[in-house]
């Protein structure tokens, strides 16, 4: 095989093999139900749209559990040799210890390859159980900062030397006097910067650009955390009117028209700018949004913020259109290349090895990936077998305990549901 499949980029443009080698890691707890399923369909999927003249050849790369077992390493140096060599891989979730033990290696995956784009669509599925009223309101693009804030993992354990420095330097070189428990606290730093946030926020509106979306909602805290949250919000509004001026109008302009020339002047440039069809690129506290993304989801189009506000907001929205078992993502760095497509749940532990939970995230992750490699056809075709299934009732035990009259299926049986519906 020429190339021995391997994807690469010129000039932030990918150059795909018809034969293209991609490497996956197979994932943790449920990560083999739900791989084994999604990559049948997209095989079947390849297969259908273009009848063997392109296909995937996978390539199986260790980390987690299995990468433990096999190599005595959670995250081999050759797993990440080969993802950044192949370019564009695909993931099932790895389990991260809570409050001690290893830090995450899928943060870990993201930071090694600057992967600085965690970009999640939400999207409704006609049929799909969701607890609110019109769930097909819904239809958010969020641009989640994906190497920075306190994932950055910059954390000191309480009584430890580190943080008792830490809290001795805080208190004595920078005067903080509110440390409310200063003997017994652990201690979080939270990594803000213009480069991370301008990247982020170009990345997104280039996005909503391309895709012809209509606005961007910058999510930030930046009434509590000035200088990071804060900071976010006006690096974002600066970004969007540096560079991408002819095209937005942002609620800053609104602010400068209105305190120069009252409201009414504001809003009818607002509406002037509307339907001139710039993008409407706006800010919203994340508390508000989180309740606003739920009583009016239609004002809301593509989002951007930072990686623990889009951590929560993911999940949030996922649960809007029927929850964690159809929601995708993917890692990106625009620049580089580099991507790694992966479901926004995690292991779901309890149910590990029983051919029972939703492989629709992954799978979905895995249409990204398609759209991204220029593969359309493969992709629209799992999309609409998705859409088919799902309105034809069979689904998996998610959906099921929540509609009337559903043919519950397993991990398996969905995906053999899903090749015959392409
Ligand atoms: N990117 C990654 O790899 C991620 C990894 N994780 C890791 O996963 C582990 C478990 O995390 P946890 O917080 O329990 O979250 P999970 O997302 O793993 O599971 C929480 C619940 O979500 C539902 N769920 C999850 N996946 C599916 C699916 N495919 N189909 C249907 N329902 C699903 C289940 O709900 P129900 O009980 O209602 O059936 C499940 O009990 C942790 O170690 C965490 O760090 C977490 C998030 C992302
Ligand atoms: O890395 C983890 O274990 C959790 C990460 C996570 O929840 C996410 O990226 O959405
Ligand atoms: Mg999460």
């Amino acid at each position: 095989m020429a190339n021995d499949g391997k994807i690469t980029v010129t000039n932030g443009v990918l150059n795909v093999p018809d034969h293209a080698t991609i490497p996956f890691i197979i994932g943790d707890g449920t990560g083999p139900d739900i791989w084994h399923a999604a990559s049948r369909v997209i095989e079947a999927a390849v297969e259908k749209a273009y009848d063997g003249k392109k296909k995937i050849n996978w390539k199986e790369v260790l980390a987690g559990e299995k990468a433990f077992n096999e190599t005595g390493d959670w995250l081999p140096k050759e797993t990440l040799d080969t993802i950044k060599e192949y370019l564009i891989a695909i993931k099932g979730p790895l389990t991260t210890p809570i409050g001690g033990g290893f830090r995450s290696l899928n943060v870990a995956l993201r930071q090694e390859l600057d992967l600085y784009t965690c970009l999640r669509p939400v999207r409704y599925f006609e049929g799909v159980p969701s607890p609110v009223k019109r769930p097909e309101d819904c239809d958010m693009v969020i641009f989640r900062e994906n190497t920075e804030d306190i994932y950055a993992g910059i954390e000191y354990q309480e009584g430890s030397d580190e943080v008792k420095k830490l809290v001795n330097f805080l208190q004595t070189e920078l005067g903080v006097k509110n440390i409310r428990f200063p003997e017994t606290s652990g201690l979080g730093i939270k990594p803000i910067s213009e480069e991370g946030t301008k990247r982020l926020v170009r990345s997104a509106l280039n996005y909503t650009i391309e895709e012809g979306r209509k606005s961007l909602t910058i999510v930030h805290k930046g009434n509590i955390m000035k200088f990071t949250e804060g900071a976010f919000a006006n690096w974002a509004y600066e970004l969007a009117e540096e560079e991408f001026g002819d095209k937005v109008f942002t609620w800053r302009e609104y602010d400068r028209i209105k305190d120069a020339d009252g409201t009414e002047a504001a809003n009818k440039a607002q509406s002037d700018a509307e339907a001139a069809g710039k993008i409407i690129v706006k800010d919203a506290i994340a508390d508000i949004f989180l309740q606003q993304i739920l009583t009016r989801p239609k004002e809301f189009d593509v989002v951007a913020t930072m990686n623990l506000n889009g951590d929560y907001v993911s999940d949030a929205l996922a649960a809007q259109v029927g929850g964690i078992g159809i929601a995708p993502g993917a890692n990106i760095n625009y620049e580089s290349g580099h991507a790694i497509f992966e479901a926004t749940h995690g292991t779901a532990p309890k149910y590990a090895g029983l051919d029972k939970v939703n492989p629709s995230s992954v799978l979905l992750s895995g249409v990204m990936m398609l759209q991204h490699l220029g593969w359309t056809e493969a992709a629209d075709l799992i999309t609409t077998s998705i859409e088919q299934t799902i309105a034809s009732k069979v689904v998996t035990y998610d959906f099921a305990r929540l509609m009337d009259n559903a043919t519950e299926v397993s991990t398996s049986g969905f995906a053999d549901a899903l090749i015959e519906n392409l």
